[in-house]
């Protein structure tokens, strides 16, 4: 049997062929209304057909905000089941924004609704949070391994409130460049892929060169990069981060991209115009 390909070749191959560039669908209830669709499952399921028609041939990676499919319940969940599947059988890499994170049993249950071929969510990566330890994480971690998926746990977050508690010192060190480091030699320990680990960091956009240092200190991960456009940066702002994670981040953006719809030609051109712009940016790093 031919083994499957890991989860940072399937990376690399995305983010090379359209870029670097992760859409990001987050069917917020402002904006079902700002497209005309009903605040139901029914207007979900559209935004995302939508969404879909957008993105086939056009972006490498999609990632779904999974609390706005929760807001449905099971009917929700179902529904970006099939939004998931469906792009995974177009070719498009899926990473989850779940933030989960829990102590090891606990965790280790979100490998088994989220992670490989037998689960029910099956995507490529989700995204996490380690405030309850890295380590405890761990479950998670190994499932990324064994399934050749991947696990983003948030280190240094676009959003302002993140600030304090990921600066705050630890015995001199910044909590976030304490994290990044753990996440470097827990990747080492796990084993690598193509140089990198099962274990992906996010870092804000929106943080310039603040967040170079976390970047720099994580040699052997991915990067998911979020804070683009609605939250204030740039594409070039973010060429730091590209510069230092040499090839291993992507950049993502939602609302602003969102914000073109419902029309799918319009959607589509505005993906074209970001793609293109990340890939003159990274080029240029
Ligand atoms: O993990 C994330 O994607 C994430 C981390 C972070 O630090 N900041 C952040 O905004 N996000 C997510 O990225 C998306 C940002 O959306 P826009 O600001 O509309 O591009 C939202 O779904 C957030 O939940």
């Amino acid at each position: 049997m031919l083994k499957s390909k890991s989860f940072s070749d399937r990376f690399f191959e995305a983010s090379e062929r359209f870029s670097r560039f992760c859409f990001g669908v987050d069917p917020s209830a402002q904006l079902l209304q700002d497209w005309g669709l009903p605040d139901s499952v029914q207007g979900l399921e559209a935004f995302c057909g939508i969404c879909l028609d957008a993105a086939v041939g056009r972006v490498g990676i999609v990632k779904p905000q999974v609390a706005f499919f929760e807001r449905f319940g099971y009917l929700g969940l179902k529904c970006l089941t099939e939004f998931t599947a469906t792009l995974r059988a177009n070719g498009i890499l899926v990473i989850a924004d779940a933030k989960r994170g829990d102590i090891g049993t606990s965790v280790s249950a979100y490998g088994d609704a989220w992670l490989g071929a037998d689960t029910p969510f099956n995507v490529d990566a989700i995204t996490a949070h380690a405030y309850l330890g890295l380590d405890a994480l761990a479950p998670l971690f190994e499932r990324a391994h064994s399934t050749d998926t991947a696990v983003f746990v948030v280190v240094k977050s676009s959003n302002p409130e993140g600030a304090a508690l990921q600066g705050a010192l630890d015995e001199g060190v910044p909590v976030a460049l304490r994290l990044a480091q753990q996440i470097a030699e827990f990747n080492s320990r796990i084993g690598l892929s193509g140089g990198v680990g099962p274990i992906g960091a996010v870092v804000g956009a929106t943080l310039g060169t603040d967040g170079y240092a976390t970047v720099a200190a994580i040699p052997n991960a991915l990067f998911l990069v979020p804070g683009v456009g609605a939250q204030g940066a740039t594409v070039a702002q973010s060429n730091d981060v590209f510069r230092e994670a040499n090839g291993r981040a992507v950049l993502s953006a939602s609302r602003s991209i969102l914000g073109l719809g419902p029309d799918v030609a319009a959607l589509a051109a505005g993906l074209d115009t970001i793609r293109d712009e990340v890939a003159k940016n990274t080029s240029m790093t």
